[in-house]
């Protein structure tokens, strides 16, 4: 298991090298990206019900380290209170541990990654790139009203933050599904119909991950 935490660095410039591996293991990693408040968590946790996957929110990932105590604590609060993005090597180290842990070789990383460093980094460190990228598409105006619904006592779920957040969504987080446009990797989701709807879409989508697919 050491090989992967402890694989180098690839130098800058340098060819990527994507393997899929997590230690001996292939595994499939879907990105689920989208807005604050387009609904990732919410559909993750029928993808996981449905499909077998392990859900990895990069965001609950930060805030269980912020509880643990950990030494990176205070710097992660104060981040995710501006809405800003954590440095890549704190949750890239957190989405490590937590694939290896869970056992599985299917995961949805759900809100990373959220900006190029993000982005390059993982794929860097982890020798990983995603099967697809998974993007709820969703207006503004949308995703305030159920942000500010959203009652679980966050404290970046209020309107001054959440206008931040959205800022670094079209600044940061656009370019990164833009790269994957590119790489025609990307599945795009409108993510503005109810919940049942937009799970039609996503169904769909994952219909070749069934358990009983060919
Ligand atoms: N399609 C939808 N229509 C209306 N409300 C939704 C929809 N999807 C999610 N929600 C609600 O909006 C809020 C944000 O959803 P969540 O899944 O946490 O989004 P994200 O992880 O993208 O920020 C939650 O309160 C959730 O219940
Ligand atoms: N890759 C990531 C993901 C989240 N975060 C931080 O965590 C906050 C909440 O992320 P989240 O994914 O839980 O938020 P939602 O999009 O689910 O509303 C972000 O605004 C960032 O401050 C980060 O720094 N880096
Ligand atoms: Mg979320």
């Amino acid at each position: 298991m050491g090989s992967v935490v402890d694989a180098p660095p690839v130098v800058a410039g340098q060819e990527e090298v994507t393997d899929n591996m997590l230690g001996d293991k292939k595994v499939t990693v879907v990105f689920v990206l989208g807005g604050p408040g387009s609904g990732k968590g919410t559909q993750c946790a029928n993808i996981v019900e449905h499909f077998g996957f392990t859900h990895l929110s990069a965001g609950d990932l930060l805030r269980a380290e912020i509880k643990s105590g950990s030494e990176n604590g205070t710097m992660i609060e104060n981040m995710i209170k501006e809405g800003k993005i954590v440095p890549s090597e704190v949750t890239i180290k957190l989405l490590q541990e937590a694939m290896i842990k869970s056992g599985n070789d299917k995961f949805l990383i759900d809100g990373f990654p959220r900006n190029e460093e993000n982005r390059a980094a993982f794929e860097n460190v982890t020798k990983i790139s995603p099967a697809f990228v998974l993007f709820f598409n969703c207006s503004e105006e949308e995703m305030e009203k159920r942000l500010l619904g959203r009652n679980q006592g966050r404290v970046d779920d209020n309107i001054e933050t959440i206008r931040k957040r959205f800022k670094v969504f079209v600044e940061s987080s656009l370019p990164v599904i833009e790269y994957y446009y590119a790489k025609d990797k990307v599945k795009k989701i409108d993510a503005a119909k109810p919940i049942p709807e937009v799970f039609e879409d996503v169904k769909a989508i994952f219909a070749p991950y069934a358990p009983n697919a060919a």
